[in-house]
Order: structure tokens, then sequence, then C-alpha cells
């Protein structure tokens, strides 16, 4: 097998993974397609699916990155450890400013469009 499919696969497996263990990852990419439906409807510009696929893909990523550093601490100890704790805390805390960053894009983009309806 090449390179390119030997790292494809591995990806590939990665996505298996964070579906069967990260059940938040799931209800991401749910939001996701609200996000993008909405999107449709509401037939934004280039420039605000930019933001939006800017938004979604970071939220994702953060998610895929927290879950791979808990699969890490959960190999090393299983024990309580006061820096297992700050690295899950904090892996988790990137998802949550992620998450606030996507908030924050979705109201400035979507919220003058739901008003204007009204
Ligand atoms: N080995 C450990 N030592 C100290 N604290 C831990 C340890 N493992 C987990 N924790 C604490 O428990 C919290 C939850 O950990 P857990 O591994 O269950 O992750 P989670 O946030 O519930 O993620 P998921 O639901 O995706 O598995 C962590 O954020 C951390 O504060």
């Amino acid at each position: 097998m090449n390179k390119f499919l030997r790292r494809f696969k591995n990806a590939l497996a990665g996505l298996v993974t964070i579906i069967n263990k990260d059940s938040n990852f799931v209800v991401h990419v749910i939001c996701a397609v609200i996000v993008i439906v909405m999107g449709i409807i509401f037939n934004l510009d280039t420039y605000e699916w930019l933001w939006i696929i800017v938004a979604i893909f970071s939220v994702l990523t953060a998610e895929i990155l927290n879950t791979s550093i808990e699969y890490v601490v959960d190999m090393v100890t299983k024990d309580f450890h006061i820096l297992a704790k700050h690295a899950k805390d904090t892996a988790a805390f990137a998802v949550f400013v992620t998450s606030m960053m996507a908030l924050i894009i979705g109201i400035i983009i979507f919220l003058p469009k739901i008003i204007h309806i009204f």
C-alpha cells in the first residue's frame, strides 16, 4: 500500500474511533449539519460561508484533539494525577473556547437575518 493510502486508512480509523468513543463529536456534527441547513435557507454569501466553514472545522478539530489527549493521558495513568487532570481540563477548555468562537460567528451572521424576518 502506498504512503498516501496508508495515511488515509489511518485517518479513517481515527474517524471510526472518534465516532465510537466521543459522543460530543457526534453532537458537534449534528450542530454543523443544522448550521449548514440554516446557511442554505438564509442564502449566505461566499464570505459568510467561509466563516461558517472555519467555525465548524475549528470546533471539530478541537474536539478530535481533546479526545486524542484523553487517550494519551489514559495510556499514561488511570490513577488520579493532578497533571492528568490539568491536561484533560485544559484540552476540554480548548473545545469550550473554540465553541464560543463558533457561537459568536453564528450570532454575527445569523442574528441580523433572523431579526430581519420579524
Ligand atoms: N487520571 C486522572 N487524574 C485526575 N483527574 C482526571 C483523570 N482522568 C480524568 N480526570 C478528570 O475527570 C474529568 C473527566 O475525564 P474523562 O476522561 O471522563 O473525560 P470527559 O471530559 O468525560 O470526556 P469523554 O466524555 O469524552 O470521555 C477530566 O476533565 C479531569 O478533570
